[in-house]
């Protein structure tokens, strides 16, 4: 018979053949057991109730010297554990004392890891309860380090390594995570992490921290959260150099070998999951971010958080800064200095929300808003010699080549740094737009804190007290002439926590524009008077899950509007619902 069928399949494996047949076991079969033949392994899953020695080293369940005297007699636990019983209060109050002598930032994030892998709901609820304290620890800006030296500090593996390597065999790569149920995924392959560039495998980190804020700020159960990196090789020949760097130590893979790993990825998700399992493209390089979001987003549940996450964060702080500056968005000039994902997205996102508010079309709504790239103004005569997604962009305008000539052309009230590249918004820059308008509204979004196109001190300083400011990273509060100003933070994180939860709780199953301007409105109504008696647009991360629980909320109105969520019947009070889905650290009794 075995013999028959590989005369049969011409070479061809028997998975391929079933396919072929519509015979496989898809995605309810989700051990792969019955789609495999006699000389096809599976993997041999156990599945047992944690006890003793394995419990305490089980992060899921651990909880310390939390357990009670009860919970020490019925698992085991006698002896192993020191006498006193502590309440998970106090260990978060000791966690974070601890944490708190550690004056490098990295020892910081290394510990905070540490503890994840240890015990998950006390990390969870130390995140929960200091997230203004700890963001900047587990996200941007030390992330960004840790990614730079991953591979020196590398104790344990996080998250789910793909490299070409496993090529042909992802989906059995898919199995070996130990949970079953996955309802969102954050990919990288670590092309441009941040603002730092190629730091390959050690991109890691980003989906790692991203889930973790998919869990703090947004409520989803760190469970169903799968970080992955895709390996094809790193440009970055530091890295290749390091004798502690953990990825394949090769040049990037690219073209047709690069799309077919991508492709291969992409199908074993869906096979393995289904088709509601959302997947978060995160600090891809341009060229790829772009063409796999154009690529996957009729056929799977596709967010790029660069790109579409970015741009409704920024499109909140836009539509929350015309309580200060007056107008509407299509009373505004906007100019942005650089031209990637975050730029365009950001631009494309202002121009689409200005046709939904007025009847201005699309081509018209684009002309407010004006690009600087590397090499200089994107106007039409270089049309022929720019990447597609530039394109929309080229205006009518003589050749400028600096910034700040661009500035004194073009006269923006908002200008818009995503660049990458730290230090570009210089004195003279700022004083521009501060001698253009009386409330020039600046954002400088490049991340980490090393990269942001000014400091909210140059920004307030420069500008004579005068600018509203917010960047991609945190600036702590500045004093200037006897004021306190308090810059917000308009990074992704507001959005894509709560936007995911949106869409989970809903069952959509694809991701529409119009869900990011729904995301879009949430974020910016919830920005008190009090905020803009600090001088900021964004609202504190402090209340972020009840934030977050209304941008679900939104979110998911909209889906179902759309025709796009599969969860029936809608419920009445999403917000509520939002609510009740959300993940809570507090530790549970054990029988
Ligand atoms: O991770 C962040 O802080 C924001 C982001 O997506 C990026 O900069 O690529
Ligand atoms: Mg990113």
């Amino acid at each position: 018979m075995e013999s028959t069928l590989k005369e049969l399949t011409n070479g061809e494996s028997v998975l391929d053949i079933k396919d072929k047949c519509g015979v496989a076991g898809g995605v309810e079969d989700i051990y792969g057991e019955d789609r495999a033949t006699e000389d096809q392994t599976i993997t041999p899953w156990t599945f047992s109730v944690a006890s003793g020695y394995s419990l305490l080293r089980d992060p899921h369940y651990n909880k310390g010297l939390a357990f009670t005297e009860a919970e020490r007699d019925a698992h085991y636990l006698r002896g192993l554990l020191p006498p006193t019983v502590s309440s998970q209060q106090l260990q978060e109050k000791k966690v974070m004392h601890n944490l708190r002598q550690y004056q490098v930032p990295l020892q910081r994030y290394m510990a905070m890891m540490d503890l994840q892998e240890r015990n998950e709901r006390l990390f969870y609820k130390l995140l929960i309860d200091n997230v203004e304290e700890l963001l900047p620890v587990v996200y941007t800006p030390t992330v960004g380090e840790a990614c730079q030296k991953y591979g020196g500090i590398f104790r344990r593996p996080q998250g789910l390594f793909i490299s070409l390597k496993e090529k042909g065999k992802i989906l059995e790569v898919l199995k070996n995570w130990p949970e079953k149920s996955i309802q969102v995924i954050v990919v990288t392959d670590g092309e441009r992490i941040l603002g730092l560039g190629d730091l390959g495998c050690q991109g890691m980190g980003i989906p790692v921290g991203k889930l973790s804020l998919y869990t703090a700020l947004g409520g989803v159960r760190p469970s169903v959260c799968l970080p992955i990196t895709i390996d094809v090789g790193t440009n970055n020949q530091k890295l290749l150099d390091d004798e502690f760097y953990i990825g394949l130590k090769q040049k990037r893979a690219t073209g047709q070998e690069y799309a077919e790993l991508l492709e291969e990825f992409m199908s074993a998700v869906k096979q393995n999951y289904g088709e509601k399992v959302l997947i978060q493209f995160e600090d891809f390089a341009n060229h790829n971010a772009f063409e796999l979001l154009a690529k996957y987003r009729t056929t799977h549940l596709v967010f790029n958080d660069d790109i579409q996450g970015t741009a409704s964060v920024v499109l909140a702080g836009l539509i929350a800064s015309l309580k200060l500056l007056g107008g509407t968005l299509a009373d505004h000039t906007f100019l942005f200095l650089g031209a990637g994902e975050a730029g365009t997205g950001i631009a494309e996102l202002i121009a689409l929300e200005i046709t939904r508010k007025t009847s201005v079309p699309l081509e018209e709504a684009r002309k407010k808003i004006w690009l600087v790239d590397s090499k200089g103004l994107i106007v039409s005569s270089r049309v022929e010699s720019l990447q597609h997604f530039k394109k929309p962009w080229a205006h009518d305008h003589e050749p400028v080549k600096e910034l700040i000539d661009a500035v004194k052309a073009i006269k923006p009230t908002v200008l818009i740094g995503t660049s990458g590249v730290g230090k570009t918004f210089t004195k003279e820059v700022v004083e521009a737009m501060a001698s253009l308008n009386p409330k020039p509204l600046i954002m400088a979004l490049s991340n980490p804190t090393s990269q942001a196109e000014c400091t909210a001190e140059e920004a307030y300083t420069w500008s004579k007290g005068h600018a509203i400011f917010a960047s991609g990273s945190p600036f702590d509060p500045v004093e200037f002439e006897g004021r306190t100003f308090v810059s917000g933070q308009a990074n992704n994180a507001y959005v894509f926590p709560g936007f995911g939860l949106g869409i989970i709780m809903s069952g959509t199953i694809r991701v529409h524009d119009d869900m990011l301007l729904a995301a879009s409105e949430a974020l910016a109504s919830e920005v008190t008077e009090d905020d803009y008696l600090k001088g900021r647009i964004y609202p504190p991360f402090t209340n972020i899950r009840k934030i977050s629980a209304h941008i679900a909320a939104e979110v998911a109105a909209k889906a179902y509007e759309l025709g796009l969520a599969t969860r029936l019947p809608r419920p009445s009070d999403l917000v509520k619902y939002a609510e009740s889905c959300m993940y809570t650290p507090l530790y549970r009794s054990y029988r």
